[in-house]
C-alpha cells in the first residue's frame, strides 16, 4: 500500500481518540506531510524509536507504540512461560501523553499475560534501567524522546541485562512488529482487570528507596566531599523532568548538602517553557541557573535532560562567566579525578578499564594511558558500553572505571546499564568539591589538565537531512565518501581511514580488516595533525553527525582548528 492509502485508513479508522483526528485533519492536507508520516514504518534506531508526535506510521502515537508493544509480547512469548512470568519493567517522562503510552503498553503486555511492572510517576531512563536488574525482568520499556524538543516522544527498549536491547533483539522485535497487519486492532486489556488479576503492578517509592541506596557507592570520597561541604555551592536543573524526582535525595546522602534547585525548571512541564531544547549541550537551558548562580554566589551548574540519562554542567571562570562543558571535557574531568584519587590512595592498578565511544574524546584515553590502565573503542550508543561492563564481569578480566559518551553520557557503578545522569551529577559534585579542596575552580581544573596532556578539543554538529529524502541523501552521500577515500581534508593529509561498514581500515592505499565491531555506517579520518574527524548519520534524529576532534596547544588555537575542520567537513556534505 502506499502512502495515501495507508492514510485513508487511518481516516476510517473509528477508534482514533480526538486529538489525532484533529491533527489527521490538519495536518493531512500537505502531502508532503503524508508522504513522510504514512510513507515508511518509523524505525528502531540507536534508542529504539523516536519521532514526532503526530498520526502516522512513521511517527509516535498510540497505535505505532501498541504496534511495537505487540511486537515485544510477541519476542517475549517466543521466550516461554518465564519469561512472561519475569515481565516487562515500564517507566515514563514528562513528556506530552507519556504516562499514556506507557499505560497502553502495559495493558497490550497484559493482554498477553505478560506481567508488567509500571512506575506508578514519572522516573528517570536509568532507574528503569536498574528496575529490569533489580526486579529481574525480562525486558524494560521506558517511554521518552530524551533530549528532543516538545513535539517528539520515543519508545526505548531494554534487554534483561538493564542495557538497552542489542541489535539483533530489537530487529527481531521490529520484524515481530511489522508482522501486525491491524495497527488498529491490537488487543489492550483493561487497567481494571489487569490490576484485579495482578497482570499489571505499579512500582514507584520501593524501587527509588533501593536505586538510592545504589547512588551511594558512586562518591569515591565521601570524608573529601563531607569535609569541604561548605566550599562549594551547586545550582541544579532538572531542565522540567524526571531528574526532580531524585535529585535532591541523592545529593543529600552524598554529602552535597548546598544544592539550590533552579525553580522555574523544576516544574514539570511537557512545554519546557524555558528551553528551545531540554538539551544540556546548549548553552541556553542554563541562562535561569546563570542568573541564580550570581544571585547567591554559586560556582557550579548542574543539568539533567527530561529523562535524566544526560548530564551537562557550566562552571564560572575567573572573569566571572561561566563556561558550559562539553561532553568529552565533563567525561575527561571525571577519568582525571577518578584515576588521581586511586593512585593517591595506592588503590591504582592496571586492570581498570575505560570504555567509550569512536566518536567521543581520545583525551581522558591518553590520560587513561598516563596512568597505565587500559581503554577500550565501542560504538555510538550506551548499550555497547553496557555489553562490555558484561564482558569485563563475565571475563574477569578488567575492573569498570567508567563508561562515557560525547554526547553527555557516564556510567561508573552498573547497577544500571545505561548513561545515568544522576551518577554522572553526584561524580561532577565530586569533581567539583575536589577542586574546591585545593582552592580551585573546575574550570582552573580543566587548564590544568590541558596543561599536562595538551588541548583537546571537540565539536559535534549536526546537519539536517529531514523527511523520507532525508534518509536517502544520508545512505547516499555516506556511500559517495566511502567511495572517495579521501586523500585530504581541510588542507590536512589523511593518515587512515576507518570504515566501520566495510570493517576495514586503509592506512597507505592498502585496506585491513577492522576487527571487533558490528558493522556500521561511519566513518572516521585520522589527519597528520593528530586531528581525528568522523561522519554518521544519527540513530535518533535524522541528522549527519560531523565530529571533531583536535589536539593543540592552546585553546583559541584549537577551538579555531575545531572549526575549520567543521567548515570543510560541511563542505564535503554539500
Ligand atoms: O548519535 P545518535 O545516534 O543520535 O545517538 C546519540 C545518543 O542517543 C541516545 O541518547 C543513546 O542512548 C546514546 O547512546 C547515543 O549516543
Amino acid at each position: 500500500m502506499d502512502a495515501k492509502e495507508i492514510f485513508k485508513e487511518w481516516q476510517n479508522a473509528t477508534n482514533l481518540p480526538d486529538y489525532l483526528r484533529d491533527q489527521l485533519d490538519t495536518l493531512g492536507k500537505d502531502e508532503k506531510w503524508v508522504e513522510d508520516a504514512f510513507g515508511q514504518d518509523i524505525n528502531f534506531g540507536t534508542a529504539g524509536m523516536r519521532g514526532r508526535l503526530e498520526p502516522g506510521t512513521n511517527r509516535i502515537n498510540l497505535f505505532t507504540v501498541g504496534r511495537v508493544t505487540e511486537g515485544l509480547a510477541r519476542l517475549i512469548e517466543e521466550n516461554g512461560e518465564e519469561a512472561k512470568k519475569r515481565g516487562v519493567a515500564i517507566s515514563f517522562d514528562s513528556r506530552y501523553h507519556s504516562r499514556e503510552f506507557a499505560e497502553h503498553a502495559a495493558r497490550v503486555l497484559g493482554a498477553h499475560g505478560i506481567h508488567v511492572y509500571l512506575f506508578d510517576d514519572l522516573r528517570p531512563t536509568p532507574e528503569l534501567s536498574y528496575a529490569v536488574r533489580h526486579l529481574h525482568t525480562f525486558a524494560g520499556i521506558n517511554i521518552t524522546a530524551s533530549h528532543n524538543a516538545k513535539q517528539y516522544n520515543g519508545y526505548k527498549v531494554y534487554g534483561e541485562d538493564g542495557a538497552q536491547m542489542a541489535p539483533e533483539h530489537a530487529d527481531r522485535l521490529f520484524s515481530y512488529a511489522q508482522k501486525v497487519t491491524d495497527i488498529f486492532g491490537v488487543k489492550a486489556a483493561p487497567v481494571k482487570e489487569l490490576r484485579a488479576n495482578g497482570t499489571l503492578q505499579l512500582i514507584g517509592e520501593d524501587v527509588d528507596e533501593d536505586y538510592l541506596n545504589e547512588l551511594k557507592q558512586v562518591t569515591v570520597d565521601p570524608e573529601m566531599v563531607k569535609a569541604n561541604a561548605d566550599k562549594l555551592k551547586i545550582i541544579y536543573t532538572p531542565l522540567h523532568g524526571t531528574g526532580k524526582m531524585l535529585y535532591d535525595r541523592a545529593f543529600r546522602q552524598g554529602g552535597f548538602d548546598n544544592v539550590i534547585p533552579v525553580p522555574s525548571q523544576s516544574i514539570i512541564d511537557p512545554e519546557f517553557p524555558t528551553t528551545i531544547k531540554p538539551n544540556p549541550e546548549y548553552r541556553d537551558v542554563f541562562e535561569p541557573g546563570f542568573k541564580l548562580a550570581n544571585k547567591v554566589n554559586a560556582n557550579v551548574i548542574i543539568a539533567t535532560d527530561p529523562d535524566a540519562d544526560r548530564m551537562g554542567a557550566a562552571v564560572r571562570k575567573s572573569d566571572g562567566d561561566f563556561q558550559v562543558l562539553t561532553g568529552n571535557q565533563i567525561a575527561t574531568l571525571m577519568a582525571y579525578y577518578l584515576l588521581a584519587h586511586l593512585k593517591e590512595n595506592g588503590k591504582l592498578t592496571s586492570d581498570y578499564e575505560i570504555v567509550t565511544s569512536v566518536v567521543s574524546s581520545a583525551l581522558p584515553f591518553k590520560i587513561a594511558k598516563d596512568f597505565g590502565i587500559k581503554t577500550k573503542h565501542v560504538l555510538t550508543g550506551f548499550k555497547y558500553i553496557g555489553e562490555e561492563v558484561d564482558r569485563m564481569k563475565k571475563a574477569g578480566d578488567a575492573k569498570f572505571l567508567m563508561g562515557f559518551e560525547e554526547s553527555y553520557g557516564y556510567l561508573f557503578k552498573p547497577f544500571a546499564r545505561d548513561k545515568d545522569a544522576m551518577q554522572g551529577a553526584l561524580m561532577f559534585a565530586e569533581v567539583a568539591s575536589y577542586y574546591a579542596s585545593r582552592g580551585m575552580t573546575v574550570f582552573d581544573g580543566l587548564q590544568e589538565i590541558w596543561k599536562k596532556y595538551g588541548v583537546a578539543y571537540e565539536i559535534t554538529r549536526a546537519i539536517e537531512m529531514p523527511g523520507i529524502g532525508g534518509q536517502k541523501k544520508m545512505a547516499e552521500l555516506m556511500s559517495k565518501l566511502r567511495g572517495e577515500h579521501l586523500t585530504e581534508i581541510g588542507g590536512h593529509r589523511v593518515l587512515k581511514i576507518q570504515d566501520f561498514l566495510k570493517k576495514e581500515t586503509i592506512e597507505n592505499g592498502e585496506s585491513t580488516p577492522l576487527e571487533g565491531f558490528p558493522e556500521s555506517n561511519v566513518l572516521k579520518y585520522f589527519l597528520d595533525d593528530e586531528t581525528w574527524v568522523a561522519l554518521r548519520p544519527s540513530g535518533t534524529e535524522p541528522v549527519i553527525k560531523a565530529y571533531v576532534g583536535v589536539n593543540k596547544k592552546d585553546i583559541e588555537t584549537a577551538e579555531k582548528s575545531a572549526e575549520d575542520y567543521q567548515k570543510a567537513l560541511a563542505d564535503l556534505l554539500k
